[in-house]
């Protein structure tokens, strides 16, 4: 699936969003990829995340158990591991933090990759890997749908993308005239201090 189509997929489902987003990581931006309406239609979810799960298996090679940041990584990670034929866990946040909870493991000798939906900073992904990391198993890359950071975020791990973007993100103080104008929303789960 090329990059083109992944971004038709966005535009069909009605999820690529125009207006001022509040992002996971505190910044400002006029688009917002809304990956849930995405997941809504299961058959558009397979449809990418087979090809993310192509994308992994061609690059990390044959995979054990994908793992994700809740919320919005649980199905698109549940789908993959689907097309990879491997388990599916994800963290959540306990106290603020990642943690793998519910009695999932990540025993030695499993190799992982993290799947992400969209990544901007990689703030998220940094904080799932480190949770990852405090289990025994081998983490051999990350993944995501989107990279709205356009390949600039480091997660301390190889990371690949069904396709990038390069769409602007502005710290909250320093916003351009027309996006200060427009009431700011704020879709993600993260709480993020006032
Ligand atoms: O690369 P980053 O700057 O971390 O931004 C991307 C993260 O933001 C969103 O999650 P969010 O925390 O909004 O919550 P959600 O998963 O519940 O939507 C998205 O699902 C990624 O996890
Ligand atoms: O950075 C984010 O929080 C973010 C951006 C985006 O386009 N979609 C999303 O779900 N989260
Ligand atoms: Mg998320």
């Amino acid at each position: 699936m090329t990059g083109d189509a992944i971004l038709d997929e966005f535009r069909d489902a009605g999820a690529l969003l125009e207006g001022h987003f509040i992002l996971s990581s505190g910044l400002r931006s006029p688009v917002f990829l809304q990956k849930m309406r995405i997941f809504e239609d299961p058959v558009r979810t397979e449809r990418v995340c087979s090809a993310l799960g192509a994308l992994i298996r061609a690059t990390f090679g044959q995979i054990d158990i994908v793992v994700s940041p809740a919320i919005g990584g649980i199905i698109p990670g549940y789908e993959t591991a689907r097309a990879l034929g491997c388990k599916a866990v994800f963290v959540e946040r306990e106290d603020g933090e990642f943690q793998l909870r519910r009695g999932f493991e990540i025993p030695e000798g499993a190799r992982v990759v993290m799947v992400e939906d969209i990544v901007t900073t990689g703030l998220s992904s940094r904080e799932c890997i480190a949770a990852i990391q405090k289990h025994p198993g081998t983490l051999v890359g990350a993944a995501c749908i989107v990279d709205r950071s356009n390949g600039k975020a480091d997660v301390g791990v190889p990371l690949i993308s069904l396709t990038k973007l390069d769409v602007p993100a502005y710290p909250a103080d320093q916003l351009p005239p027309e996006l200060a104008a427009i009431p700011a929303t704020k879709p993600g789960s993260r709480a993020i201090p006032a």
